[in-house]
């Protein structure tokens, strides 16, 4: 399939540089014994990530994130569609040169050490020497290794979270203005997620792009400016954290006892947690606390909040697979 620019692709919605952009992008796989069975991956994929910006990608298990990203690394082939990164189509190979890497379950020769493995990726860049001698020290730095006897550790006795970590500083050896991470966080234990945050945030303000694929939605939330969500191959909702979770305009309640049925005539998502019932309020809070007197529940708390990323994802796939049904 050839995969040529496009120039409505090129049509951006604002004046913002694009970093990736993908038109219908799609993917099905053949499987089984005699590969006559399709599993339909991504299903016409349209997306523009600008550049300087964290974008996240989420979705369930076998949503299509992998693929997506594989796709747009040119480790698998869409079966259609058309996408470019850094304004070039996917079949050029020379932008390769300026994209970073880190792969899910990333595979290293393992009785190299952290500095051998850095040199190693160089070398596969061509990098001058001087430069790696340079560069290394700086990106153990950055992931957080540089304290460590790290560079001489034979990369089998690392942690999980210390893979990880050489993991993204062999992704950004070459400096690169784009970078996929496929779920950076797994397998990091709290203080680990904090410090990949912070090594994300840090590449941000180098003005580097990031799409990343996550499951843990509290960590995109505190970093992404833009997310998309992915269900069953299909994009089913993308935008801001504003735009899609909007201001605080709306109160979060908890109250304990009471009806149920009545409470969910002015808390639709109400639900119960813990010996509580949690939900967000449509109409006033004056009403509200009158109405749960004459329940007889208790009112424990009530604020503004906006719904959080995690209420948004549940309910996103909540609809769409009623939609479906
Ligand atoms: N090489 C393959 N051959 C056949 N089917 C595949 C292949 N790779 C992925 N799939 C299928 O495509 C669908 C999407 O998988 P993918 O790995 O992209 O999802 P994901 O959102 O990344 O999931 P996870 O969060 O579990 O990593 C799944 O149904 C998966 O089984």
């Amino acid at each position: 399939m050839d995969i040529a620019i496009d120039t409505s692709l090129q049509t951006p919605e604002t004046d913002r540089p694009i970093a990736l952009q993908t038109y219908e992008l799609s993917k099905t796989y053949r499987t089984g014994f005699w590969l006559n069975q399709k599993v339909s991956s991504l299903k016409k994929v349209t997306l523009t990530v600008y550049e300087g910006e964290t974008f996240g990608l989420l979705g369930q298990n076998g949503a299509g994130k992998t693929t997506l990203l594989k796709a747009l690394l040119g480790i698998v082939r869409p079966t259609a569609g058309r996408a470019t990164l850094l304004g070039q189509p996917l079949s050029d190979r020379s932008v390769k040169q300026t994209i970073g890497y880190l792969p899910e379950n990333p595979y290293f020769y393992d009785y190299l050490t952290g500095w051998e493995i850095l040199e190693f990726t160089a070398g596969l860049f061509r990098l001058p020497r001087s430069h790696t001698r340079k560069r290394i020290p700086e990106l153990l730095d950055l992931v957080g290794l540089a304290q460590s006897d790290a560079k001489k550790k034979p990369l089998r006795r690392y942690s999980k979270g210390m893979l990880q970590r050489i993991g993204m500083a062999q992704a950004l050896i070459n400096d690169p203005e784009l970078v996929f991470l496929d779920e950076p966080m797994s397998g990091l234990d709290p203080l680990g997620r904090y410090q990949m945050r912070e090594t994300i945030q840090s590449l941000k303000q180098q003005g580097k792009t990031i799409f990343f694929n996550s499951h843990v939605l509290s960590d995109v939330e505190k970093i992404c400016d833009r997310v998309a969500l992915l269900a069953q191959g299909e994009l089913i909702a993308i935008g801001s954290m504003q735009e899609l979770l909007g201001v605080a305009e709306q109160y979060r309640v908890v109250v304990k006892g009471g009806n149920p049925d009545l409470l969910r005539s002015r808390v639709p998502d109400v639900e119960f947690q813990d010996g509580f019932w949690v939900g967000h309020l449509i109409g006033e809070p004056q009403d509200f606390m009158a109405s749960v007197r004459l329940m007889n529940a208790q009112l424990v708390s009530i604020h503004l909040a906006r719904p959080s990323l995690e209420e948004f994802f549940v309910n996103q796939l909540r609809q769409h697979s009623l939609e479906r049904s």
